[in-house]
């Protein structure tokens, strides 16, 4: 059996108190811990001691803008720590090729999934720097095999040769980056960069100058030329992220680059050509926006040329088990695997999931480290499950009692015949209540024999 390997971490940070907590906290999750409060220091120390990720805070007394970010992040994977409000600097620190970022105060729980995450990218991507410079950095397989996500696959398969922009919708959290990036990679542009832009942390200003670039002089500080986005994502994808919330000006211009294919970078005096396929993401009601004077209309059709919906989670509860199985396994792969019980599968299966994917995610890595000792996640493992309003629910629902140890399949089975019992046999109703389609409810409740039961022929 390989022994577990320790990772090296070299944190830099210059703020005394949080330098010595990370150390602190990090060390007894079994890091190798090293520390530097200076960037002299911090040279110094990387060269001694060769650390397997740094966390990097973004402003040290000597040094100067992103400086020590570009030195490191060529050869390791690098967090940067930063002030709240600095999110735009954040942003600006990913393009320039740092992993991830942690918004101080440091939460604790989130660091270490953070640095997990990074240290498991860094070894997928191990000899690609370039392309970890991008957002998004783990390579994320779409998984999901219920119909649902079956047909989104095909609407993929269809589309991504094509040069077509790319509408993806959705709820928060359901996959729409991993749908763009499954575009950009099952087509002819997969050997180009993906560059990610998420169009809700950047200013109207700082938007027009990151997406297009700008000329040296164009104002003030801008003492370099620095070329854009759009130009990073040359013969690849530019992925512009919740579209929904760009500006006017913004819209106008992106309009302009989707109808010539040029665009200028702020403060030059000629066009150049972008070649970059543009897909786009939102979980706003585009239409809508349009009705209400909110998007223009012929930014929106242009856009919505081919439309991919992802469903929320709760459509397709189907694939919760394989995403459960999928974390885990991911997780695993730094130590042994640790299984859920039946019971603790249940409810995950139970719930609605309003932040979909991300919310699951989130839960099943917390009970993974909650549950690391023992190997099992149980129930006791998990948060409580409860949607917003669901204290509100009619007193009849009730608690759900569970005796003896009954399988899913059991459990599925109880649940369809109460509810059929309480809606009197009415399938969209009894679908709502459960949170899927009303042809998921049909089908499952053909599954269990139930096909035919119910007052006036409605099941
Ligand atoms: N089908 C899937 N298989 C594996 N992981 C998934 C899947 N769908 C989503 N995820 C994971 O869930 C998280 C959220 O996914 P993603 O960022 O693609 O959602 P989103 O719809 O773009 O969210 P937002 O609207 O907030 O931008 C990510 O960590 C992603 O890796």
């Amino acid at each position: 059996m390989n022994a577990p390997v320790t990772h090296s971490i070299l944190v830099i940070e210059d703020d005394a108190v949080l330098n010595r907590l990370l150390l602190k906290t990090l060390a007894r999750s079994g890091f190798d811990m090293h520390s530097a409060q200076t960037w002299a220091e911090a040279r110094a120390r990387i060269d001694e001691v060769a650390p397997d990720l740094v966390l990097l805070d973004m402003n040290l007394p000597d040094a100067r803008d992103f400086g020590p970010l570009t030195d490191i992040a060529q050869t390791r994977p690098v967090i940067m720590l930063t002030a709240y409000g600095s999110i735009n600097q954040a942003v600006e620190a990913m393009r320039l090729g740092a992993v991830d970022y942690l918004v101080k105060p440091v939460n604790l729980a989130e660091l270490e999934l953070v640095i997990q995450r990074a240290l498991e990218g860094s070894r997928l991507r191990a000899g690609d720097a370039l392309k970890a410079a991008m957002r998004g950095l783990v390579d994320d397989p779409m998984v999901g095999g219920s119909e649902p996500m079956r047909q989104v696959r095909s609407l993929i398969e269809a589309v991504a040769d094509d040069d077509v922009t790319v509408l993806v919708r959705g709820e928060s959290g359901a996959g729409k980056e991993l749908v763009a990036r499954a575009v950009h990679d099952a087509g002819q542009r997969r050997d180009g960069h993906f560059v990610a832009v998420d169009c809700c942390t950047l200013q109207e200003t700082l938007f027009e100058t990151e997406l297009f670039g700008h000329e040296r002089g164009a104002f003030t500080g801008a003492d370099r030329r620095k070329p854009g986005l759009i130009e990073a994502a040359t013969e690849g994808t530019l992925f512009l992220d919740e579209i929904g919330e760009i500006g006017p000006s913004i819209q106008a211009k992106l309009l302009r680059v989707l109808e010539t294919g040029r665009f200028r970078r702020v403060g030059a005096t000629t066009d150049l050509r972008a070649n970059a396929r543009v897909v786009v993401a939102t979980n706003r009601d585009l239409a809508q926006m349009v009705r209400e004077g909110r998007f223009r209309a012929d930014l929106y059709y242009r856009l919505s040329a081919f439309e991919i919906t992802v469903p929320p989670l709760r459509d397709r509860r189907d694939d919760i088990p394989r995403l459960v199985d999928h974390f885990a396994r991911a997780r695993a792969r730094n130590g042994r695997q640790v299984e859920f019980s039946d019971e603790a599968l249940a409810r995950l299966l139970s719930y609605d999931w309003p932040g979909n994917v991300r919310e699951l995610r989130n839960v099943v890595e917390r009970a993974l480290i909650l549950a690391s000792r023992t190997g099992l996640v149980g129930p006791e493992h998990l948060p409580p499950l409860r949607d917003p309003g669901f204290d509100a629910a009619p007193a009849a629902s009730g608690p759900v009692t569970i005796h003896g140890e009954p399988t899913l399949d059991e459990i599925e089975r109880h649940y369809l015949a109460e509810l059929l019992d309480r809606h009197q046999g009415n399938r969209r109703r009894v679908a709502e209540a459960m949170g899927v389609s009303e042809r998921t409810a049909y089908r499952m409740l053909e599954r269990h024999g139930f096909k035919g039961r119910g007052d006036g022929g409605e099941v």
